[in-house]
């Protein structure tokens, strides 16, 4: 099946997926050590090689459904073509305050004078102080020579994170990890500049209060869930909810407090949609996985209206205007539910109702969705799966079919 242009939009979970923008890992893979891994967001140092057949073949098969991929290295070099692009690019680089004027200098007249490909290779691969061709200032005399000038992007894998589509507008997202602040910089000039995305208009939160893709779920139309936990803060889900209300992207927001830490730093680590109805959900939490529903209050949708706690089933179905949202019960025992959620077993890209992929080594998990009559489309992650992230994390949606 050969795939065809779609007008950008999402405006479901599961709505046929037609285009996706993914980032297939490189260089920035290879600068991860045991001593950085942590600060990178990394549980361990992935064999880049392998890392990069396992997204081949991710790849492949969305190509092979008839979905068309997209990647962000192609569109930022792309991007980079156009001077003003680049211009901002080098700015946005050199403003960081770890470089000092001389280096800087250096660094301004270094990143202008690089080919496209080039420039675009050093945004995510990052420059360490011993690439800086022997320049000698003060900052790079002092500071070690494996050390970053810039830093090295390895979590751009997972672009669900640095943008989101809501409706038919990009949003540029704010991270918020200081390891992956830069990467909304990348997004925020490829849907600022690239002629594949001229006449969208993006809505821009990256130098605002954080909000991420992970945490971001198109329930249905006009209704969003959004958690609120490791990364997504109140204050990110109240800017997000005021600007979507106001540009008309969205009806209802649903938030979902979710536990700060590592194991749940999104909502998409606890639970997927698989079905127009139906989501897959950590079993060791869903119990207690709570919810308030968010509206303009009057319509006016810089006064936000906050309901009382709900369970999340419960809000999310009253919210989408159904008469419930199926839990996909995997049935689990707890030790078992934890290791595959750890290794993103909830994490699912639906690529249609009831058909989605997922990482091969959650076999109990997956094995309860095929009961459930959902297709799995089950792909390798060991390697990918070392930055703690699955199938939805490592994609986003820029079109799907209306159900
Ligand atoms: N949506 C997601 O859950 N994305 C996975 C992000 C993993 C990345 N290593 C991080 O810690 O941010």
């Amino acid at each position: 099946m050969s795939p065809t242009r779609q007008a950008p939009g999402v405006r479901s979970e599961v709505g046929p997926l037609r285009t996706v923008l993914l980032h297939r890992p490189g260089a920035e893979l290879r600068r991860l050590t045991p001593r950085n891994n942590d600060a990178l967001l990394f549980d361990g140092i992935p064999w880049v090689d392998r890392a990069q057949e396992e997204h081949d073949a991710f790849a492949a098969l969305l190509r092979g459904r008839g979905v068309e991929v997209l990647l962000l290295a192609d569109l930022l070099t792309e991007t980079l073509q156009v001077p003003a692009a680049r211009d901002r690019a080098v700015e946005l680089t050199c403003a960081d305050l770890r470089l000092g004027p001389q280096l800087r200098r250096w660094l301004r007249e270094h990143l202008s004078s690089l080919a496209a490909e080039d420039l675009a290779e050093v945004l995510v691969a990052g420059l360490r102080n011993d690439e800086t061709g022997g320049q000698r200032t003060l900052v790079t005399a002092l500071m070690a020579e494996d050390d970053f000038v810039i830093d090295p992007l390895p979590n751009l894998l997972f672009t669900r994170d640095s943008s989101v589509w809501v409706g038919d507008r990009p949003v540029v997202t704010s991270l918020a990890m200081p390891a992956r602040k830069r990467e909304t910089q990348l997004t925020g000039l490829v849907y600022a500049f690239h002629p594949r995305f001229a006449g969208v208009e993006p809505l821009y939160g990256w130098d605002r209060e954080h909000v991420e893709g992970g945490d971001v779920l198109a329930l249905a139309e006009g209704v969003l869930a959004v958690g609120v936990g490791e990364r997504t803060t109140p204050a990110g889900l109240e800017r997000l909810a005021g600007t979507v209300f106001a540009a008309g992207l969205a009806r209802t927001i649903v938030a979902v407090p979710v536990d700060q830490q590592r194991a749940t730093m999104h909502l998409d680590t606890i639970c997927t949609m698989v079905d127009t109805d139906a989501v897959l959900m950590y079993p060791n939490i869903a119990h207690r996985l709570s919810a308030r529903v968010v509206r303009p209050r009057d319509g006016d949708p810089s006064e936000l209206e906050v309901g009382a706690p709900q369970h999340f089933l419960d809000a999310a179905a009253d919210a989408m205007g159904i008469t419930e949202l199926r839990q996909i019960d995997t049935g689990l025992d707890p030790v078992t539910a934890e290791r595959e959620q750890w290794d993103d077993g909830n994490n699912t890209l639906a690529l249609a109702p009831k058909v989605a992929v997922a990482y091969e080594r959650n076999t109990e998990t997956n094995e309860q969705l095929e009961a459930a009559g959902i297709e799995v489309l089950a792909i390798r992650g060991s390697e990918l799966g070392s930055g703690r992230g699955g199938p939805r994390c490592m994609s986003c949606p820029i079109a799907r079919d209306p159900l």
